[in-house]
């Protein structure tokens, strides 16, 4: 009898990430409400972010009068989408220590307990590259962030410290300098305005990277569950099995106090996943440009 195989995440499925571009930039562009207020962001100088948000200032929403979601101290764009690869983190971990697709247990043969150990293992080389490939984009690449020097390599630069910057005393070598001035947070958090370049949206670049990451191994997982489960309604779980088959090797003894935890790590990557691909939505509908959108994606 064939081997029946996990089914894998199509490809297409990633067509949701232009889709949802597009559609928002559709409504960017159809909504008078989302055009008046992107011209109005591009003519207004950008203040530096608060260093400690309050929850109360988060929630003063009649600050401006255009929709919460285009307001950048929207509560989930501070506490969720700034804070967003600790989000994945714990989603992904929760996936790695609750899923029967990854967790060794004494209840299993060997074989079955190095199949899982080597699946997790496999899962977490994924995300490390992830993670790497993230932290290079946005956060350091050597000094400023490779988003970062996109943005100056086209031309773009801190617009009003640029100024000052010859009489500022910044300390440290002339490249810590530079980089002190060349990085777009570096810039926001002096009072400067990051203008004039190609400015990679890094939401959109985190938020397809993380929700497709965690998708990806939430059906990954959430199929071999099912699998199990199916074989055991049919009463195969006594076939003896190849540590080799990455399907079957599956949790035929699963605990039974694991069930709750599984359900409730999927529903928190599902959740992390849903809201990740909202805000995506929100970016696309009030933030950056069409190029500055789909260039990252
Ligand atoms: C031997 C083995 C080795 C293995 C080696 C690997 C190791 C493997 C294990 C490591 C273990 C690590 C473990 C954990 C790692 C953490 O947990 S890290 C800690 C948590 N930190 C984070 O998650 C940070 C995540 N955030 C980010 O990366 C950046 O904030 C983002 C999301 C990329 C966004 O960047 P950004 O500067 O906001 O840029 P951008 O998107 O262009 O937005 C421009 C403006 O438009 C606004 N905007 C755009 N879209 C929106 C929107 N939808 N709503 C509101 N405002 C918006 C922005 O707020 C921004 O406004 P300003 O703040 O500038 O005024």
């Amino acid at each position: 009898m064939a081997t029946p195989t996990r089914p894998a995440p199509s490809p297409a499925a990633l067509l949701i990430y232009p889709a949802t571009l597009l559609l928002g930039s559709l409504f960017s562009v159809i909504s008078p409400v989302a055009r008046a207020t992107r011209d109005s962001s591009l003519r207004l100088p950008k203040s530096a972010a608060p260093l400690a948000p309050s929850l109360a200032a988060d929630l003063h929403l009649s600050e401006n009068p255009v929709n919460y979601f285009a307001r950048k101290n929207n509560i989930f764009n501070i506490y969720f989408v700034k804070i967003g690869w600790l989000w994945t983190t714990v989603a992904f971990v929760s996936l790695l220590l609750f899923q029967p697709a990854y967790r060794a247990s004494s209840s299993l043969s060997q074989a079955q307990q190095q199949t899982r150990v080597r699946r997790a293992l496999q899962a977490f080389l994924r995300y490390a590259i992830a993670t790497t490939i993230w932290y290079l984009m946005t956060q350091w690449f050597f000094g400023p962030a490779i988003i970062d020097r996109s943005f100056l390599v086209t031309g773009g630069k801190c617009e009003e410290v640029m100024e000052r910057a010859g009489k500022m005393d910044l300390g440290g070598s002339p490249s810590t300098q530079v980089e002190t001035l060349f990085s777009a947070a570096a810039c926001k958090a002096a009072g400067g305005a990051w203008r004039g370049g190609h400015d990679i949206s890094g939401h959109v670049f985190m938020l397809v990277l993380a929700t497709a990451l965690l998708a990806h191994e939430a059906v990954g997982a959430g199929a071999f569950s099912a699998f199990s489960a199916s074989n055991r309604a049919d009463g195969d779980s006594a076939r003896e099995r190849k540590a080799s088959d990455p399907v079957v090797s599956g949790p035929m003894n699963e605990e039974p106090d694991s069930g709750l935890a599984r359900k409730w790590s999927l529903r928190l990557v599902w959740g992390v996943v849903g809201l990740g691909w909202w805000m995506l939505f929100m970016t696309a509908i009030w933030f950056h440009t069409w190029l500055e959108k789909v260039s990252c994606s």
